[in-house]
C-alpha cells in the first residue's frame, strides 16, 4: 500500500529529520534527485541533456531553492540554464550563487518571456508545500506562455497541497518530482501532477502512520476471493442483489452480472427484474422479493429500486438481516430522506454507502466541496459506513478514519450504470468477508481496470465494464503471482 501524508505531517518530519541532518544537506538531497530526473526527463523529450535549454520559474521559498540547486547540477552536464525569478529580492540565496557560479543566468519576470519561448523544458519551483491558493498573476502570465513540457517541483503549482482542488491558474505538469513522502496532491490531482516520481531523501523513518493510502496490485490482489479446494458455491460467500425494476431492469443485470463475473460462488437477485436477469444470466437465483431470496452473505441494494416506500421497505428488510450491506444509488437517496431505515441496521454490521457529489449532498445536507478527504471522512463519522465518494479520484473513507483514494485510468468510467458495476463488486467481496474499506477500494481499483481494459482508448459502455472484469482480475493476479 502506498503511504501518502498531509503537508502538516511531511514538515513536522522534516524538521525532525532538519534537526540531525548537516545544514543544507536535505535541499542537497532533494535537489540532486531533482537534477537526475531531469536530466531523465530532457533525455526522453528532446533525445539528449548537453546544450539543451532549461528555464527555472523560480518563487520565494525553498521550493524555488530547489529549483535553483538542480539547475547548477544540470550545467555541469552542460545544459543552458535560465531561471527567471519572480521575486528576485527574495529568491533561495545559497541556491541562486550555486546557479551563477555554475555559469547559469537570473533574470528578472518582465525578461522571462523570451527565454520561455526557447525552452525546451520549464521547472516551476513556484511553489511547494507552503502553497496557498491558485497562482499569482505575475507567474500566471508566465506559466500561459509555456509551450514546452514543465516538470513541477514538489508539487505543480496553483493546486492545493492537502487537497488537490484547482480555483484559479495553475500549472499542468507532465512529470512531477517529489521529495520524502507522497503528498494528498499527488493523488487527488494526478491530471495537474502528470507522472509522478519520488525522491527518497531520509524521511521514511520520521514519517509514521500515512494519513492517506492507495492500493497497490498486490494490495488488490490479496483481497481479491479466490476459491481453496475445500470451497464450494456457498462458502465463497454468497452476493445478494436487491436491485433495478420493472421500468429499470438494467441496474439489476449489471449489478448481478458484476457480482457473477467479480467472485465464483453464487449470486441471489431479488426484486422485479427476475426474469431478465435469469434471462441475460441464467447461474444467478432470481426471486421476486427479498425476502424470498433465501440466506446471503452480504447485500447490494438500491440501483434501480426507486426511491418510494417499496425500495424503503426493501432497504430496511436487508439492512435488518445482519449481514454487510452496499446501499447505492436509490438506498442513498431513501436513507437521505428517511434516516429511521438505518435503525433496523445492527451498529456491528458492516455498511458501504456509494454516494456521487449529488448523493452525498443529500445524505449531508452540502456538497462534498473542494476537501473531498474531509467530505468522505465526516459522512463515514456521521453513518458510521465505508463511504466511497465517486469521482474522478474516488475517495473511500472508514469510520475509523482510515481513507483510501483509488487510481483513475482514464475517465471512462464516467458511462451510464458503470454505478451499478460498482456496486455488484463491493458486494462481491463483502459477501466474501472482506473488511469493507479494503473490499470499497479494491473494488475501485478493478472498477477502474475494468474501464481501462473495456474502453482500450473508446467509448465504451456498462456492459463492456461487465464483461473486462475477469480480464482485470486476471491482470491483477497475473502481475503478482
Ligand atoms: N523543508 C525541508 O526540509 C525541505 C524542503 N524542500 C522544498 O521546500 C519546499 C517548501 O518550501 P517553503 O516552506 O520555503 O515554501 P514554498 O517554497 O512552498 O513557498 C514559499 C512561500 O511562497 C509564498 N506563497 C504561498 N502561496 C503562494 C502562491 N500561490 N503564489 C506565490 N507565492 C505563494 C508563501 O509566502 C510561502 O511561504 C518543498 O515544497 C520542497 O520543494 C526540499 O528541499 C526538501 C527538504
Ligand atoms: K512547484
Amino acid at each position: 500500500m502506498q503511504g501518502i501524508w498531509t503537508t502538516e505531517r511531511i514538515r513536522e518530519a522534516e524538521g525532525r529529520l532538519f534537526a540531525v541532518t548537516p545544514e543544507g544537506e536535505l535541499m542537497r538531497r532533494a535537489s540532486f534527485g531533482l537534477s537526475v530526473q531531469l536530466a531523465d526527463f530532457l533525455e526522453d523529450h528532446t533525445g539528449g541533456v548537453s546544450g539543451r535549454r532549461v528555464v527555472l520559474l523560480v518563487g520565494s521559498g525553498d521550493n524555488g531553492g530547489d529549483a535553483l540547486w538542480a539547475g547548477a547540477f544540470l550545467r555541469r552536464r552542460g545544459v543552458a540554464v535560465t531561471a527567471i525569478l519572480l521575486k528576485p529580492e527574495k529568491a533561495h540565496p545559497a541556491g541562486l550563487k550555486a546557479l551563477k557560479r555554475a555559469g547559469g543566468r537570473a533574470v528578472s519576470a518582465e525578461d522571462g518571456p523570451q527565454w520561455i519561448a526557447r525552452a525546451d523544458v520549464v521547472v516551476d519551483g513556484i511553489v511547494g508545500i507552503s502553497a496557498s491558493g491558485s497562482l499569482r498573476p505575475d507567474a500566471a502570465r508566465l506559466v500561459d506562455l509555456v509551450e514546452a513540457p514543465i516538470v513541477a517541483v514538489d508539487l505543480p503549482s496553483g493546486v492545493d497541497p492537502d487537497t488537490g482542488a484547482v480555483d484559479g491558474p495553475a500549472v499542468r505538469a507532465t512529470r512531477t518530482v517529489t521529495f520524502g513522502g507522497l503528498k494528498p496532491v499527488h493523488v487527488l490531482a494526478p491530471s495537474w501532477c502528470g507522472e509522478v516520481v519520488l525522491v527518497d531523501i531520509g524521511l521514511r523513518p520520521e514519517l509514521g502512520e500515512p494519513q492517506l493510502r492507495r492500493l497497490d496490485i498486490v494490495d488488490v490482489a490479496a483481497a481479491w476471493p479466490v476459491p481453496g479446494p475445500e470451497d464450494d458455491k456457498y462458502s465463497q460467500g454468497v452476493v445478494g442483489i436487491a436491485a433495478g425494476s420493472a421500468t429499470y431492469p438494467g441496474a439489476a443485470v449489471l449489478a448481478a452480472g458484476s457480482a457473477v463475473r467479480a467472485t465464483s460462488g453464487l449470486v441471489r437477485y431479488a426484486g422485479h427484474a427476475a426474469d431478465i436477469v435469469r434471462a441475460q444470466w441464467p447461474e444467478v437465483i432470481a426471486t421476486g422479493t427479498v425476502a424470498d431470496a433465501g440466506r446471503v452473505q452480504a447485500w447490494v441494494v438500491g440501483p434501480g429500486i426507486g426511491t418510494g416506500s417499496d425500495g424503503r421497505d426493501v432497504l430496511r428488510y436487508v439492512l435488518g438481516q445482519g449481514v454487510p450491506v452496499c446501499a447505492d444509488a436509490d438506498a442513498t437517496t431513501i436513507i437521505a430522506k428517511s434516516p429511521d431505515v438505518l435503525d433496523a441496521r445492527d451498529p456491528d454490521t458492516p455498511l458501504v454507502l456509494t454516494p456521487h457529489a449529488g448523493e452525498y449532498e443529500r445524505l449531508m445536507g452540502r456538497k462534498p466541496g473542494p476537501d473531498r478527504v474531509t467530505a468522505a471522512r465526516e459522512a463515514a463519522k456521521k453513518y458510521n459506513a465505508v463511504v466511497l465518494l465517486k469521482g474522478h479520484c474516488t475517495v473511500i473513507a472508514a469510520p475509523d478514519g482510515r481513507i483510501a483514494v483509488n487510481r483513475p485510468r482514464g475517465a471512462w468510467l464516467a458511462t451510464a450504470g458503470s454505478g451499478d458495476v460498482l456496486s455488484g463488486l463491493v458486494g462481491a467481496l463483502l459477501a466474501a468477508g472482506s473488511d469493507p474499506w479494503l473490499a470499497a477500494a479494491a473494488a475501485a481499483d478493478v472498477h477502474s481496470l475494468a474501464g481501462a481494459i473495456a474502453a482500450q482508448n473508446a467509448p465504451t459502455s456498462a456492459s463492456g465494464l461487465v464483461h473486462a472484469i475477469p480480464e482485470a482480475i486476471r491482470a491483477i493476479r497475473s502481475l503478482t503471482s
